[in-house]
């Protein structure tokens, strides 16, 4: 069996969907899981839904939502032949019980209203893609993954039940698989053993996949992607990046650690557990080699890795008694970030003061402020960028470092990092 994703970009448009279709049709009397994201933007669409319901501007919430459902119909028209195909029985399920939440009165918590309606945007795209392929010959069963994932009721970054999900994989996944060679469900959504929905962390459709493909003894897993396959660098961000025809699952993880916004980080260990090889492919052209990750790959070959954070910010937190920065202190401190869910990007400490770069998130920096406010000093610095270069050279720092006012700099004999 194999694993694939298709993410919102291979599904941002009618042509993109259609293109999906025959990727699918490319692999006929193969075995294929496969793993939907919600289509093109959606899930940030659902994001202001949830702000504007949870600000109690319910109006606000409910014509956001009627948008998102408008989309969805007009997709849904221009792609199935019968109007009265029963998929849009099945999305009207979903928006109803969407739009009662938009109903109700906020009683829970942000995180867990947002993964309630947030879900939304999986449901609705696999159905309609489900109901798609059926018309169009290629025959699947679509599967609702929050009878199969459960999971722990952290919302927005719930964890998997290993072993209740396993059981459930064998007694309701691989049946389903007897009768019909696709399935189709959803990336990123689970559902608490009360039947909540939640989810499994932002771009988490890649993570979704692998513990299919870890689950499923998977032979291995592809995401579909409009690049090539992984380059050295985003190609949005870098001009000349080269693409990787292989890599380790070690130098992926570092990747996606370091911020490389091409694969959830979460995605390598389900699958290095278990040795399936990762394919990061192109949808725009199934021809192109991509790139093969895995256990084993040559990487004498390897290009500097280049990864760029913008959009972040260098604190400073200074003790105000001018008390050394000791173990203690550290992790006091780094508590109170775990708990604020502010994740570090990098750390230096010195005797009475302890800098780290982290993403510019206002509400979480003034939160982090209030918590830290008497017994330390706190300054920043906004609107930096956080680089990254693994594999690094001097010629190529220089160049990448022209003209840059640089904040901070750590260096290792692989990886080098700069705050400019
Ligand atoms: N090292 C990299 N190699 C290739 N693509 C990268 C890399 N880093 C970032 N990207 C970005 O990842 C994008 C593809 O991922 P993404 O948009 O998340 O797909 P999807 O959400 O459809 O799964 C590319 O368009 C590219 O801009
Ligand atoms: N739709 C979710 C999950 C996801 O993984 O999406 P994508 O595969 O398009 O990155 C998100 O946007 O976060």
């Amino acid at each position: 069996m194999k694993v694939f994703k298709f993410g919102g970009a291979s599904l941002a448009s009618i042509e993109r969907i259609q293109q999906v279709a025959s990727i699918v049709r490319s692999f006929a009397g193969e075995k294929i899981l496969i793993v939907i994201s919600a289509m093109g933007k959606t899930t940030n669409e659902l994001e202001k839904v949830v702000q504007h319901f949870y600000n109690g501007q319910k109006e606000t919430a409910l014509q956001l939502l009627q948008g998102i459902e408008a989309q969805h119909l007009q997709v849904a028209r221009q792609l199935l032949h019968n109007p009265d195909n029963p998929v849009y029985a099945q999305l009207q399920q979903f928006y109803t019980e969407a739009e009662w939440t938009v109903g109700e009165q906020p009683v829970q918590s942000f995180d867990y209203y947002y993964d309630q309606l947030v879900s939304l945007g999986e449901l609705l795209s696999t159905a309609i893609v489900s109901a798609y392929f059926n018309e169009a010959g290629l025959a699947n069963a679509w599967m609702d993954v929050r009878d199969v994932f459960r999971t722990d009721d952290n919302y927005r970054d719930a964890n998997i039940d290993w072993n209740v999900t396993q059981r459930n994989m064998t007694q309701k996944v691989v049946p389903l698989f007897n009768a019909l060679d696709l399935v189709i469900t959803q990336g990123f959504i689970g559902s608490t053993d009360e039947n909540e929905s939640v989810t499994l962390g932002r771009e988490g459709s890649d993570y979704s996949a692998a513990v299919f493909a870890n689950m499923l003894d998977a032979e291995s897993q592809t995401i579909w992607k409009d690049v090539e396959g992984l380059k050295n660098a985003d190609p949005k961000l870098f001009p000349n990046t080269v693409n990787i025809p292989e890599i380790t699952y070690s130098e992926v993880i570092e990747m996606a650690y370091y911020g490389a916004q091409v694969i959830h980080p979460k995605t390598i260990k389900p699958l290095q557990n278990k040795q399936i090889p990762l394919y990061v492919k192109c949808f725009l052209n199934k021809d192109l080699p991509g790139t093969r990750i895995s256990e084993t790959a040559d990487t004498a070959q390897l290009p500097p890795i280049i990864v760029l954070k913008q959009n972040q910010v260098l604190l400073s937190i200074t003790s105000r008694d001018f008390g050394f920065i000791t173990e203690k202190s550290i992790s006091n401190i780094y508590a109170i970030f775990h708990r604020l869910k502010i994740q570090i990007n990098l750390m230096q400490n010195a005797a009475i003061s302890f800098s780290c770069c982290i993403d510019h998130n206002a509400e979480k920096i003034e939160a982090l402020i209030k918590v830290l406010q008497d017994a330390f000093k706190i300054s920043y610095n906004e609107g930096l960028s956080l680089l990254t270069v693994r594999h690094y050279n001097q010629p190529l720092l220089d160049h990448l470092l022209q003209g840059k006012q640089q904040l901070l700099e750590q260096k290792s004999r692989h990886t080098v990092q700069v705050v400019y």
